[in-house]
């Protein structure tokens, strides 16, 4: 049996179905990550996933357990690191994570977590005084002093410094590398790309796609990006018609292309014919960003999400149908 079976998942706010019929398995060792705008049910079903949300519908076994009513025989192999916890900030961190190790039969030392999140130097002050980065750390390390078989972890590294993130990042792959299971929502692709076996993109309650990052690009059609500066004193309109679709930020033009050799030669005639550089001109594989935009990115935008582009615009009409069309094709 897979380590998460999810089947039908619904959940039912008033009105809105913040989940709304999803299916998934994560096999046992598998890291998959969760992506989505603000508002797409993710945490829903993580807290479903959980235990701390009951369900309208569907079925959800967890380590062969029903999380609803498994009770500590379930809690005991799980290990769970929610978006805002809220600890009692008199508590220093050594003394929290002594507490909560006593809930597992089989934690990790606390020094050792202390080590492996970088919290030495605050193991002893009170919670309240630690920054926002630092509080997040000691979630990590709650989340993993009982040693779980499987690891839920909610946005994760929101609020960590550049070597915070490259640290729980390594932290995630140790405990992969023991053979953790992992389900974690972010809202950084270069996160998700990182970490994840495999992706799975939700948008309003429903899944819009899921496989890895190359099996994603190769399904959302995102071809090959040209990248480059646009020279001082022209306009995108002043560019000659090549590729599959543009967006522009500021003076970076990024042009999507599938046939990369030939519409670089256009381009590049324009310029020489021009007498211009093309500064920064660069040729790349999609990322899983350019994916994920390409999926729910003009929901992103509307919904004033955190993918907003600043200044961009497509100046091309869009080459892929929106993602709710091809969810329902
Ligand atoms: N307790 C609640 N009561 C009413 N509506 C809720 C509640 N919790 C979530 N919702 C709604 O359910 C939908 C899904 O929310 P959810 O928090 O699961 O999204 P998310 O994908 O985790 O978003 P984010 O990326 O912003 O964390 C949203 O429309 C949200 O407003």
């Amino acid at each position: 049996m897979a380590a998460i079976e999810v089947r039908g998942l619904r959940k039912v706010y008033g009105e809105v179905a913040a989940v709304d019929g999803i299916d998934l398995t994560v096999e046992h060792g598998e890291v998959v990550a969760l992506l989505g705008p603000n508002g797409a049910g993710k945490t829903t079903t993580v807290e479903v996933l959980e235990g701390y949300r009951a369900r309208d519908g569907g079925t959800v076994t967890v380590l062969g357990h029903d999380p609803g009513s498994g009770g500590r025989a379930f809690r005991e192999h799980i290990g769970v690191v929610l978006q805002d916890a809220g600890f009692e900030d008199s508590f220093t961190p050594r003394e929290l994570l002594r507490l909560h190790a006593g809930y597992y039969p089989h934690p990790r030392p606390v020094a050792e977590v202390i080590s492996l999140t970088g919290l030495e130097e605050k193991a002893d002050a009170r919670v309240r005084t630690l920054s926002g980065g630092q509080r997040r750390r000691l979630d990590l390390a709650l989340g993993i002093v009982g040693d779980p078989d499987v690891l839920f972890l909610d946005e994760p590294t929101t609020g960590f410094d550049p070597s915070a993130r490259r640290h729980a990042w390594e932290l995630v792959e140790s405990l992969r590398d023991l053979g953790a299971t992992i389900l974690l929502t972010t809202h950084y692709l270069d996160e998700a790309e990182h970490l994840a076996d495999r992706v799975v993109v939700i948008d309003h309650g429903r899944i819009v796609a899921q496989g890895t990052p190359d099996e994603l690009a190769a399904a959302a059609g995102v071809a090959t990006v040209i990248s480059f500066r646009l020279p001082a004193g022209l306009a995108p309109d002043d560019l000659p018609v090549f590729g599959l679709g543009r967006r522009v930020a500021g003076s970076v033009v990024e042009v999507r292309s599938e046939s990369p050799t030939a519409d670089v030669a256009e381009l590049a005639g324009w310029a020489l014919g021009r007498g211009e550089e093309l500064e920064a001109l660069t040729l790349r594989r999609p990322s899983l960003e350019d994916v994920y935009l390409d999926l729910v990115g003009e929901a992103g935008v509307k919904g004033g999400g955190d993918y907003d582009y600043e200044g961009a615009r497509d100046v091309d009409a869009p080459v892929a149908p929106p993602a709710r069309e091809r969810a329902a094709s």
